[in-house]
């Protein structure tokens, strides 16, 4: 059992984190730290944290492991700010959703990658954000993606694991760029899709939604999203969004030839291919 946690931006993904691991009784004292003290207040009224406080210096007081959970572009401010107040023995782990840019910044602040500094990443979430929408039950079933570096200490993975795993998580550890790569494609790629969804329809018309059935409310969940945190990952993440883009951009092309040219065989192919894949990873 760890005694004291910090978690920095008790949002979503943080407060979930806080409400897994207290249902689970994992550790004995959990303090948010934060912005702003509503949220915060919000938080223990809820008993997702036991204490917070808006000075680091007390947040960090006696903690084993640190968690950030906060928009990627900020992880530069808070790792400067929290940097004076931790040392070694500490663990420092995060949640956000590109990985190669928190170990770049990491070293920057650094000068090299802390060894109890092990880089996570849960591959669930909503499309809410804020502590309202906390569910202790967020990332059971779920996988949680870790991108240790070469010199990351082994105990501090091991006991990160074990925290995620408590949670109902399947842990997976993986390169850095293999993360970055693969979640451009499952995650990244498909939120730029409906928002460029979004955009086309509202300049074409902005009625047509009033048209939509079921199978635009379920495509289009997503764009509901919060912005800042879509525009931190695009810009920590860019080279592998743009390049699926482009990759997908060729794809679109190539079924609107098939439906030009009246290749009704290959159509109804691709289609019918698209359908196994995804009822198979319904199904597995
Ligand atoms: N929303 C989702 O479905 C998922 C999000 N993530 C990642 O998790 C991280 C957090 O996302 P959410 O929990 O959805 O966001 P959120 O908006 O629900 O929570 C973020 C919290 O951080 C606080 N915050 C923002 N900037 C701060 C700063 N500079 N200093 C201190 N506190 C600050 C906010 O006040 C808020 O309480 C992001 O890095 C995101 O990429 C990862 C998996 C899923
Ligand atoms: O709302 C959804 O279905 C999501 O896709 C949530 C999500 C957002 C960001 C991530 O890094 C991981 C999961």
């Amino acid at each position: 059992m760890i005694d004291k946690i910090c978690i920095i931006g008790v949002g979503l993904i943080g407060g979930s984190f806080a409400a897994g691991l207290k249902r689970v009784n994992q550790v004995k004292t959990i303090i948010g730290f934060s912005r702003q003290e509503s949220h915060l207040k919000k938080a223990q009224e809820m008993d997702i944290i036991d204490a917070y406080s808006l000075d680091i210096a007390q947040a960090l007081k006696q903690v084993q492991m640190v968690i950030i959970a906060t928009p990627v572009n900020s992880f530069q401010a808070i790792l400067e700010l929290i940097k004076p107040h931790i040392d070694e023995s500490v663990i420092i782990s995060d949640v956000g959703s590109t990985k190669g840019s928190v170990i770049k910044i990491a070293k920057l602040v650094f000068s090299q990658m802390p060894a109890r500094f092990i880089p996570a990443h849960p591959i669930a979430g909503k499309e809410k954000s804020g502590i309202e929408a906390v569910d202790a039950q967020l990332f059971n079933h779920k996988r949680v993606i870790l991108t240790p570096e070469e010199n990351a200490d082994a105990q501090a993975v091991d006991i990160l694991s074990s925290l995620w795993r408590s949670l109902g998580a399947k842990v997976e550890i993986m390169s850095d760029t293999k993360h970055d790569n693969l979640l451009a494609m499952t995650s990244h790629l498909p939120h730029m899709l409906v928002y460029g969804l979004m955009d086309y329809l509202i300049s074409n018309n902005p009625n047509a939604c009033r048209y939509a059935a079921g199978g635009f409310k379920d495509f289009s969940r997503i764009a509901s999203s919060d912005a800042l945190m879509w525009r931190d990952i695009c810009i920590n993440n860019s080279k592998e969004i743009v390049k699926h883009i482009e990759g997908y951009q060729q794809t679109l092309e190539k079924i609107s030839n098939l439906i030009k040219n009246n290749q009704v065989q290959a159509l109804e192919k691709l289609f019918q291919e698209a359908k196994s894949a995804r009822d198979n990873w319904l199904d597995s």
